[in-house]
């Protein structure tokens, strides 16, 4: 049986991405697709960019999403968390991609996990994500002596910084080593910094053009310097992750879980 999906954020760069996804999809059909009141999109068929019909109007009923069986939601936090509360109301599972959470937001999604099953991801490639359990090999084999920064590079549009998965590499990374990302974490250098302390874990965001997404995680020693980096070159590794999220969760009724649980990583 077709998983039904709802799609928020339908006309975003990863809303797109996503309705052109389940529209190959053999086995997941798209039953809603929400944009903001005032999108010029409303009315117009989700897959009309695409020069096709999906038989479904866009929309900015947000009540609709009871009519889906997941949600998949890219939008921002804020409209993340109002869609939350519609599909606790009416059973609908939810796969979170959006990034830039603060603990609230966390604990607001891990609150609504009680009744639903979600998903909650910063990256949704089968690719970071086998760069999650590197890092965490990585890590334990480089732990005295070698210190780590994690550099990130996206599209200009980006709006939130650093990356999802750069501070999800450096919780995996901090974890490995017995610290916790909070204490250690360097966002920013200037001027007379001093010698960097051992300990910390550094930071840097770069921006520009139509970067889909790099990150290079260096662990630099004396005499060498190991570097993981994962490059993305199409966002549709992110929606096929989605819509294998999607799967996995019509087997849960409720539980927070992320793409380790997914993939069968943990
Ligand atoms: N987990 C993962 O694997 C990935 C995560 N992401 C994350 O997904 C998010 C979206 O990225 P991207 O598609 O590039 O961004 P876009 O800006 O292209 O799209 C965001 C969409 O969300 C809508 N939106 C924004 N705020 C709200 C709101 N409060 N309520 C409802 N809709 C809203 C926007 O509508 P409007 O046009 O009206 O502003 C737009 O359609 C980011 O947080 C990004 O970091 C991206 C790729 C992969
Ligand atoms: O905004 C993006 O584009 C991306 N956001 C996610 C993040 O913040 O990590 C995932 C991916 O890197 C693309």
């Amino acid at each position: 049986m077709s998983v039904k999906i709802a799609i928020t954020g339908a006309t975003g760069r990863m809303g797109r991405m996503l309705i052109e996804a389940v529209t190959q999809s053999a086995d997941s059909v798209l039953t809603v697709a929400l944009a903001r009141p005032g999108n010029p999109a409303i009315g117009q068929d989700a897959a009309a960019f695409l020069g096709k019909s999906s038989g479904v109007l866009i929309s900015d009923d947000i009540n609709q999403l009871a009519n889906a069986d997941v949600l998949i939601d890219f939008t921002k936090p804020d409209g993340v968390l109002k869609h939350l509360g519609v599909c606790r109301a009416s059973g609908t599972r939810v796969i979170v991609g959006a990034t830039g959470f603060d603990d609230a937001g966390k604990a607001a999604i891990a609150d609504a996990a009680k009744d639903i099953g979600i998903v909650y991801a910063q990256n949704m490639s089968v690719g970071v994500n086998l760069v999650f359990k590197l890092l965490d090999v990585a890590a334990k084999v480089l732990a005295t002596g070698y210190d780590i920064e994690i550099v990130e590079m996206h599209h200009r549009m980006k709006v939130d910084a650093p990356s999802g998965t750069a501070l999800r590499m450096g919780e995996v990374v901090a974890g490995a080593l017995g610290r916790d990302l909070k204490d250690v974490a360097v966002y920013d250098r200037e001027g007379i910094t001093g010698e960097r302390d051992p300990s910390s874990i550094g930071f840097a965001t770069l921006r520009g053009g139509d970067v889909v997404g790099d990150h290079t995680v260096v662990f630099a020693g004396m005499g060498e310097r190991v570097e993981v980096t994962h490059k993305a070159s199409s966002r549709m590794i992110y929606a096929s992750g989605s819509l294998r999220a999607a799967r996995f969760l019509m087997q849960q009724s409720s539980g927070l879980f992320d793409m380790q649980d997914v993939l069968g990583l943990k």
